[in-house]
């Protein structure tokens, strides 16, 4: 758990089956942490029912950023357990205001990552969460650019990181990692800028 006592409080809800996405929820939690963030990370396929305190931390939160590989083309199964196990917080409008964003990882360079952030999207909408995109431009796009470029996937909604099906969590490149992490600072900016005083 953070130990900061102040700062806007950032937790990272995510799920990742073989670390390729623990290492872009890494990121974001290291980027969160740098821009101030009281920043936490919850394995959403290790939550437990309700006694578990983490969910006191999502429902405390100035911020939640989902985070899921892309499987079949869209968040994964464990990912989508807890998004219906938040159905009692849907009922209760617990999220209502809260910002959200989001990341994902797959295998190819497309892979339907797309639909993943939009599945997100919608997940936020349903809570009345409030949306915070990646707000870089898109890399590796011109004759100048390179595959180490920052979004070098070229997504809005979010960080999309790719990372060979063949290959381990440490092939994770540092474009997608500074990319996941540029995420981190921005949802922590801005959650100041909705509320200064955190
Ligand atoms: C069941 C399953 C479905 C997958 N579906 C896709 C897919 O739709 N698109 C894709 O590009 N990669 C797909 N992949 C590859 C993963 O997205 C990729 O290996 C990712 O880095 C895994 O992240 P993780 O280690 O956090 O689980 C799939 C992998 C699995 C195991």
């Amino acid at each position: 758990m953070s130990t900061r006592t102040d700062g806007p409080r950032v937790v990272i809800a995510y799920h990742s089956g073989y670390g390729h996405t623990t290492a872009l929820a890494e990121a974001v939690l290291a980027g969160a942490t740098e821009a101030g963030a009281r920043a936490d990370a919850v394995q959403v396929d290790t939550l437990g029912e309700a006694g578990d305190d983490r969910w006191a931390l999502l429902d405390g939160a100035d911020a939640i950023v989902f985070g899921s590989p892309t499987y079949m083309g869209s968040a994964s199964a464990a990912f989508h357990a807890f998004a219906e196990a938040t159905s009692g917080r849907w009922a209760e409008r617990a999220w209502s205001g809260k910002l959200a964003a989001g990341f994902t990882m797959s295998g190819a360079k497309s892979g339907d990552k797309l639909n993943t952030l939009q599945y997100f999207t919608l997940l936020a909408a349903q809570h009345g969460m409030l949306w915070v995109n990646l707000d870089l431009m898109p890399g590796w796009n011109a004759s100048t650019g390179s595959e180490n470029d920052l979004n070098r996937l070229g997504f809005y909604l979010g960080a999309g990181g790719q990372a060979n099906v063949d290959e381990g969590p440490e092939t994770v490149t540092k474009a997608d990692l500074e990319t996941a992490r540029h995420l981190g600072r921005h949802v922590t900016r801005t959650a100041r800028r909705v509320s200064p005083a955190t």
